[in-house]
């Protein structure tokens, strides 16, 4: 068998995540029926999980992409949005609370320097601020990275999951640190574009979306496509393009499946008005919440108004 093929094999039974080993990525994507039969490989970030699959070393890069406190996590909306073009297939909601892990011994008294990934600082903002009043934060590339960081002596606490703790010879000096209730991350698996996954009634459907010219009414236009058709927004956020001050682009998440009739019109819709528009995927979701549908937006109110359409021209209406 040609090396080539050989390699590209290896590299589609293989994922990539937001490492290192010990990460909230990593609980999520081990939940994944297939985790047990996957070569998982940590990376240093989003962007470099992502380019493995873009450079065809890995078949999946499994990422966080939107916190329940926090919003969007902004390296993988920005990675997804430009560059050469990922979708994402599946989705994974994980509930999130911290512990901060220190090295053995350390008091809470001792702890001076606390670090985490900069989506963990709003979850922990108020816990800190009773507790640690004077602690320095410092981001981390991760939760794992900044318990690793702590295990080489660079910070005094980490906030981070409970199981990394053992990973990197540290101790939980507290648990169950949440200031929000139900604090939960998405995370998504990204793979080079294909067919987008099957359509289960609960689902997904991403695309990032840029604006024309600049004019009064431009974003009411474009969320005007799929409330005309009924499609629930779940998420909208604007991100900077790079191109310039008062430059944005948006990236959506709504409710149904580029195969519903509805969100496949909102988008064809979208597609005529503006400029730029990204497929990021259809996938199920995680929480498995079907679209309460408004009357005249199931996928039978389409076909039978094309049908009557067809007929109209005809001359059978
Ligand atoms: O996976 C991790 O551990 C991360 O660093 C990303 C993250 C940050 C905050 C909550 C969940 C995941």
């Amino acid at each position: 068998m040609p090396v080539a093929i050989v390699a590209f094999m290896m590299s589609s039974g293989r994922y990539t995540y937001l490492g290192p080993a010990g990460t909230f990525t990593e609980a999520a994507l081990r939940t994944l029926p297939e985790a047990g039969t996957r070569e998982l490989v940590p990376m240093v970030s989003v962007p470099a999980a992502l380019d493995a699959v873009r450079a065809g070393e890995a078949g999946g890069a499994f990422v966080p992409i939107e916190n329940s406190v926090e919003g969007g996590v902004n390296a993988t909306l920005d990675e997804l949005a430009t560059g050469a073009p990922l979708m994402i297939y599946r989705e994974v909601l994980l509930p999130i609370t911290f512990a901060l892990l220190v090295r053995p011994g350390t008091t809470l008294a001792d702890v001076k320097t606390v670090t985490g990934h900069p989506v963990a600082q709003p979850q922990v903002r108020r816990w800190l601020s009773a507790n640690l009043p004077d602690a320095r934060w410092e981001s981390a590339a991760s939760n794992a990275d900044g318990a690793r960081q702590v295990q080489e002596g660079r910070f005094d606490g980490a906030f981070a999951g409970e199981f990394a703790a053992a990973m990197y010879g540290l101790q939980p000096l507290v648990t169950d640190i949440h200031d929000a209730q139900n604090a939960a991350t998405r995370f998504v698996l990204a793979g080079l574009p294909g067919r987008p996954s099957a359509p289960t009634g609960a689902d997904r459907t991403s695309v990032v979306l840029w604006l024309g010219d600049d004019h009064p009414g431009a974003l009411l236009e474009l969320l005007q496509e799929f409330a005309v058709r009924g499609v629930n927004l779940v998420r909208i956020e604007s991100r900077p393009t790079g191109e310039g001050i008062g430059r944005y682009c948006f990236s959506v998440d709504c409710e149904g499946h580029i195969a519903d009739r509805r969100v496949g019109e909102a988008l064809t819709g979208l597609k005529r008005i503006c400029p730029g528009v990204r497929f990021l995927g259809s996938y199920p979701r995680a929480d498995r919440v079907r679209p309460a549908l408004r009357p005249g937006t199931t996928d039978k109110d389409f076909t039978d108004a094309s049908d009557w359409l067809a007929r109209c021209l005809d001359g059978r209406a």
